[in-house]
């Protein structure tokens, strides 16, 4: 499997890698993706990003997070944090619309940046995934997330925008990652490939006829590059929803292909048959779950939390732990995304 993070080997920007940016392609897309909205980032407030150490702004509304620290900060300690809190920067604008747009999208969204979503820092949240209810667990996620920083390194050459999209709780056996080259789909994945999920081998054939069918009437002729991968959401009517484009390199995670799989395949020929991979049985799930582990670089943030407050990060995890128990948790409302 490709690594998903690579540093950019030179900085200019691939077509491809243009058009995967959120901002470029929601609107077109507009009837056949989950709800969008976006807020343009300032020069500070990407500094602000970029910085090292994971701190929040100043700020009214306060995290589970900063929760946690204040309940370890002793009153020695209090008049020292209150002279810190000064020299924290603040982003009341770039706040009071991130509240606007969660209220709009029905009070929990999704947070990326033009191409990333903070994937690998799920585990900081109190909710244990990216669902997000106001601007400092957005703030938080993205500080703590390796794909944020990958995304950050071209704040030089495109416009940073954060990207929200109103939340659904997905199924993650029906998203599926789909391959493009010479503008012909070629190859598909199941995207959760750690998983065995039964029920996909009687539906694959639905499942490929259903693909197929939506690239060719609402993605091929839109879409404005030839080679890229798309990523497709299946509601249980089996009705598609886009969720992601990405350029057909090898910082695009491949699933169940290897990288040389997808390069090498001809695709200038005629494609007769598109190559669908699931899961076939558990056995195969274990094997990608060992292999994942024993390849993984991604899984925490690549700097040591730096709490100013001295609190260890076994200490804080633990802490969080309790606050989970005693119900911060947030509840699912079971919300589908074909009731849009
Ligand atoms: N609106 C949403 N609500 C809830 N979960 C979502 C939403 N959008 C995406 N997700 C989940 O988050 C995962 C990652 O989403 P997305 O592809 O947008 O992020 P990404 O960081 O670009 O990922 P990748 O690098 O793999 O392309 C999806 O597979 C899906 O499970």
């Amino acid at each position: 499997m490709p690594s998903i993070l690579e540093t950019p080997s030179n900085s200019s920007l691939s077509s491809a890698k243009k058009s995967c940016q959120i901002n470029n392609w929601v609107e077109l897309f507009r009837e056949h993706t989950v709800k969008t909205r976006f807020v343009n980032l300032t020069p500070e407030f990407l500094n602000y990003l970029s910085a090292d150490s994971i701190f929040l702004p100043n700020s009214n509304c306060k995290t589970v997070y900063e929760n946690t620290v204040d309940n370890y900060s002793d009153s020695d300690s209090d008049s020292d944090s209150q002279s810190e809190e000064k020299n924290l920067p603040s982003f009341p604008a770039i706040e009071q619309e991130i509240r606007e747009i969660i209220h709009t999208l029905g009070g929990r969204v999704f947070p990326k940046l033009n191409w990333s979503s903070p994937k690998d820092s799920a585990w900081i949240s109190a909710s244990g995934n990216l669902s997000c209810v106001d601007a400092n667990d957005i703030f938080l996620l993205l500080k703590s997330s390796d794909f944020i920083v990958n995304d950050l390194s071209y704040k030089d050459e495109v416009q940073m925008k954060l990207c929200l999209r109103k939340w659904y709780d997905l199924q993650p056996s029906m998203e599926f990652r789909c391959f493009v080259k010479n503008n012909q789909l070629f190859a598909i994945t199941q995207r959760d490939h750690l998983n065995y999920y039964e029920f996909l081998l009687e539906l694959k054939s639905k499942i490929l006829y259903c693909i197929k069918d939506f690239f060719g009437e609402k993605i091929k002729n839109t879409f404005p590059e030839n080679d890229y991968t798309f990523d497709i959401y299946l509601t249980k009517d089996l009705k598609p929803f886009l969720l992601d484009f990405n350029p057909l390199e090898k910082e695009t995670d491949t699933m169940l292909f290897g990288w040389e799989e997808l390069r090498v395949s001809n695709a200038e020929e005629e494609i007769k048959e598109i190559e669908f991979r699931i899961v076939e049985s558990q056995q195969e799930a274990n094997f990608n779950s060992s292999s994942q582990m024993a390849f993984s670089t991604n899984r925490v943030p690549k700097d040591a939390i730096d709490m100013s407050s001295g609190v260890s990060v076994i200490d804080f995890m633990k802490n969080m732990t309790e606050q989970m128990q005693a119900g911060l948790t947030i509840d699912s409302d079971d919300e589908e995304i074909d009731k849009e």
